[in-house]
């Protein structure tokens, strides 16, 4: 895993290092700094915790690990077989039975002459320690010691709750992680093909091949038209770039996220003056051009918000315009000015990092340029609850998003009511 994260670094460093941006290199430095944060023993219980998890979550074979293979990508980092057996003794360690049993199994698979010995007390500790009581997992820092479906990892399946519905979901928390965490699976696959709703043409401030013009294509993702939609292509790479140089500097460091907890993005708000500065990235006005909400300025939009996710980074699923987590008042009323999103992807993911939205049952993979929009509220301003979104863990590469949350405030008269609908 630590080689996987410098492996990405040099990907990253290589990426910058073309560019020739050498303060953007500092701050990647800075935030991805794998030699100085993650050398102790902790913090190897906390990357093997996260293998465990991007394991169990994407269906990764230890097989496949072992060799460097991650989804469809050769890192052409193999594991030496001590690793393996310390992965194993790492999962014993923390209970997680199913993957001790997988990499006990490739263990005995590749029979290194003289590890024998070493092998078989790992076998005998891995059934010394497993009890029923082993089933108490945590996904997304939910515990699942009371659910019936909290069996060994590997014997639950994941499909069924691609159909659970919206008051499952909402009786039981665990139920919406698991339907959230079935569309990460299926994530990837998901790519593309969607209806086509219509097209504009925006202009390019660089020319291409379409002359000054530039095609931005509109998908619908549900059979509501008034539901999620896709823009094809609405930033251009410039902006993309731009937007990366300026919050990379702002960002902070995020320690790496201990055994089965959920990392946390690093993030940095901008005023859209600020993106505006030296090009003409004017992404708020871009938004009122194709949405037909009011977004310019702090009465109508929060900042853009420009979020780098690495190390496992995710979000549970959630609704933007208020918090189910929380039971205070306080809280779930935080963000309830909040009317509309719309997420902006500044790279294409390798693997994992969808958004998915399952209740929807929708499963978004990030590519560059491309943005996803909906409005948080039905027209009659109730939250509109089959948006409920998760953005799923990424075992490989990192995922860069810029998001921007339009207002109620300054946007009253924004959305006439649809006089066939109670909502
Ligand atoms: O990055 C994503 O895919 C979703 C992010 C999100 O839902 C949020 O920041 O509110
Ligand atoms: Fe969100």
């Amino acid at each position: 895993m630590i080689s996987r994260y410098v492996y990405l670094l040099d990907k990253l460093m290589g990426d910058i290092h073309q560019r020739g941006n050498y303060d953007e290199l500092e701050s990647l430095q800075r935030l991805l700094n794998v030699s100085a944060h993650w050398r102790d023993e902790h913090d190897m219980g906390a990357v093997l915790g996260n293998v465990f998890k991007l394991q169990y979550i994407f269906d990764l074979e230890p097989e496949d690990l072992a060799v460097g293979r991650i989804g469809k990508t050769e890192t052409g980092i193999s594991l030496p077989f001590e690793h393996i057996l310390e992965i194993a003794e790492a999962a014993i360690e923390f209970k997680e039975f199913t993957a001790s049993a997988a990499w006990l199994r490739l263990a005995k698979d590749k029979k290194i002459p003289g590890h024998e010995q070493v092998w078989a007390e790992l076998v005998r500790r891995h059934d010394e320690a497993f009890t029923d009581e082993s089933k108490n997992l945590h996904l997304f820092e939910h515990p699942l010691a009371t659910h019936p479906d909290a069996a060994p990892i590997k014997f639950r399946n994941l499909e069924k709750w691609k159909d659970a519905t919206l008051a499952e979901m909402e009786a039981d928390l665990t139920a919406s992680h698991y339907a959230t965490l079935a569309l990460c699976r299926a994530g990837d696959t998901l790519r593309g093909g969607w209806k086509l709703r219509g097209c504009w043409y925006d202009y390019q401030y660089i020319k291409g091949p379409h002359g000054p013009l530039l095609p931005v294509r509109v998908e619908q993702l549900t059979d509501d038209p008034d539901g999620l939609v896709m823009f094809r292509d609405y930033i251009p790479t410039q902006w993309v770039k731009k937007l990366k140089e300026i919050s990379l500097p702002e960002m902070p460091f995020q320690e790496p996220p201990s055994h089965w907890q959920q990392g946390e993005p690093s993030v940095a708000g901008f005023e859209d003056v600020d993106v505006a500065r030296d090009q003409n990235v004017w992404i708020a006005r871009k938004l009122e051009l194709t949405t037909g909400l009011s977004v310019v300025g702090n009465i109508a939009s929060e900042k853009l918000r420009v979020t780098l996710y690495s190390l496992v980074g995710q979000i549970s699923p959630h609704h933007d315009a208020y918090s189910i987590f929380s039971n205070s008042a306080e809280d779930s009323s935080l963000y309830l000015d909040r009317i509309s999103t719309m997420l902006i992807y500044l790279n294409t993911v390798e693997l994992g990092g969808s958004t998915v939205f399952p209740v929807a049952g929708v499963a978004v993979a990030p590519r560059e340029g491309d943005a996803i929009f909906w409005h948080s509220r039905w027209r009659n301003g109730t939250v509109d609850k089959r948006w409920l979104h998760a953005a799923c863990p990424i075992p490989l590469g990192v995922k860069w998003t810029a998001s921007k949350w339009v207002k109620n405030d300054g946007n009253a008269f924004s959305r006439k009511c649809d006089i066939n609908s109670q909502l």
